[in-house]
């Protein structure tokens, strides 16, 4: 199925992780709170009442982590920066301890010969931020400025690959929208004027990097998939064509100097955020890579239901992961060669691909997850067909490297390639983590 000679000779292959899902010691070494804390700790937002107090510990097991990562031949990881912990109030005072971690991390991932793609902001944004309002207060946008320059000046020597922020579509419409996210806020108008401010944060932060040194590569990370409409019947187009506008285009197009997406806003003019003069312009500054995460496809019919008039439809899988999530590995190309032809990013990286499936630890220390390695073969065979048509794919990461806090799900869904016990914080390979291993050092000829 795969032909690894498809894939460039500097192809990046590596897996991802988050701070908040994977450091734990969320009260350790003058570390700040942050908005997921707080949503955590609220009885009822996560199941079982998780949260990332301890998580995988790899606070402190980062060295073994690091160490399992070499053996397993990936020469690159994606992880995210936990923003409280370098300012615990978000702004003014800086924790020492904090980037000294990060310092150790980089450090350690280095001598195991894996390249850091360093993402800023996943998510985890300082409660002091929030209680003055949060990504919805345009002030947030200088305060993630200022961040991303101490992170940036702290690390700029030794991390060359940038992520300004991982899925702003999340952090906005889950997070202010549906209220399934950390902060919780059910206000769809909010959402979008937040999608703006993660939006003009992420142009404000490339330009802090690219004057730190130009030759660092920067981008941003969005969630995309396809929007399918249900029938062929101009409603269910049109409703497509909205919900696309509402997933994708409302980043891809301004990110790419569009500005935004005429067909969500004429539908919602209410509802478009506030753009200041000079806003798109630095949401459109020039940026290197564009990061790719991909999960699933939409199947989308109008609806009567205000404010967006469309609804998802269940697709027909016939396949579904534990996270009732359709397998539909065709969507990661056709969302490549959508973003290739309408877009024409330099580079593009799949920055997160993966799935969920009911993982069972076997007496010797087995997991036989085939359902998951085969998720991966057929997505990485979407990415070879659109590499073979010309698309830039110079990288694939994997979601994720160990199981760990699945948001509100808490630690119940593993999208892990390793398996974690977290009564022993034992790390076990999966076969899905065995056979990625394998094919990894075949294409990287180290076999
Ligand atoms: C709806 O968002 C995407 O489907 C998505 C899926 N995922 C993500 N985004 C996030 O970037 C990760 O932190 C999640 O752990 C991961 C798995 O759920």
């Amino acid at each position: 199925m795969l032909d690894l000679n498809v894939f460039p000779p500097n192809f990046r292959w590596g897996t991802a992780t988050a701070a908040y899902q994977i450091e734990g010691a969320a009260h350790e070494d003058g570390r700040g709170i942050s908005i997921w804390d707080v949503f955590s700790y609220t009885p009822g937002n996560v199941k079982k009442g998780d949260s990332g107090d301890v998580a995988c510990d790899h606070y402190h097991r980062y060295a073994e982590d690091f160490k399992l990562m070499k053996e397993l031949g990936m020469n690159s990881y994606r992880l995210s920066i936990s923003w409280p912990r370098i300012l615990p109030k978000g702004r003014g005072e800086i924790n020492e301890k904090g980037l000294a971690f990060y310092d150790r991390l980089i450090d350690e991932l280095l001598k195991n010969g894996i390249e850091p793609y360093v993402t800023l902001y996943h998510w985890d944004l300082p409660q002091a931020l929030q209680q003055l309002g949060g990504w919805a207060n345009r002030d947030t946008v200088d305060a993630f400025e200022e961040y991303a320059r101490i992170v940036v000046n702290r690390l700029g020597d030794r991390v060359k690959n940038w992520i300004t922020h991982n899925e702003p579509w999340c952090a906005a419409f889950l997070g202010h929208g549906a209220g399934v996210h950390a902060p919780g806020l059910k206000d769809v108008g909010v959402s979008m004027q937040v999608a703006h401010h993660l939006l003009l944060s992420h142009g404000k932060a490339v330009r802090v990097i690219k004057e730190h040194d130009s030759s660092h590569k920067v981008g941003i990370t969005l969630i995309l998939g396809p929007s399918h409409a249900a029938s062929d019947s101009p409603e269910d187009v049109a409703a497509a064509a909205r919900h696309d506008a509402f997933l994708n285009t409302i980043y891809l197009d301004p990110l790419y100097g569009k500005g935004y997406p005429r067909v969500l806003f004429d539908h919602i003019p209410a509802l478009a955020p506030k753009v200041q003069e000079g806003d798109l312009e630095i949401i459109a500054t020039e940026t290197d890579f564009l990061g790719v995460n991909y999960y699933q496809r939409s199947i989308v019919k109008h609806s009567e239901q205000l404010p967006f008039n469309f609804d998802g439809v269940r697709p027909p899988g016939p396949e579904f992961t534990f996270f009732d999530w359709e397998v539909y590995p065709k969507g990661l190309y056709e969302v490549l060669t959508r973003v290739h032809q309408d877009y024409a990013p330099k580079e593009i990286f799949i920055t997160e691909n993966g799935a969920t499936f009911e993982d069972t630890l076997t007496e010797d220390g087995q997991v036989h997850d085939e359902q998951r390695r085969f998720y991966i073969e057929r997505h990485l065979k979407s990415v070879q067909d659109a590499i073979s048509e010309g698309v830039p794919v110079n990288g694939y990461f994997a979601w994720s490297f160990l199981d760990n806090f699945e948001w509100a799900e808490g630690f119940e869904k593993r999208f892990g390639l390793v398996y974690v016990d977290y009564a022993t914080q034992n790390r076990h390979v999966k076969d899905s983590g065995k056979w990625y291993s394998k094919l990894v050092k075949e294409a990287l000829g180290a076999v």
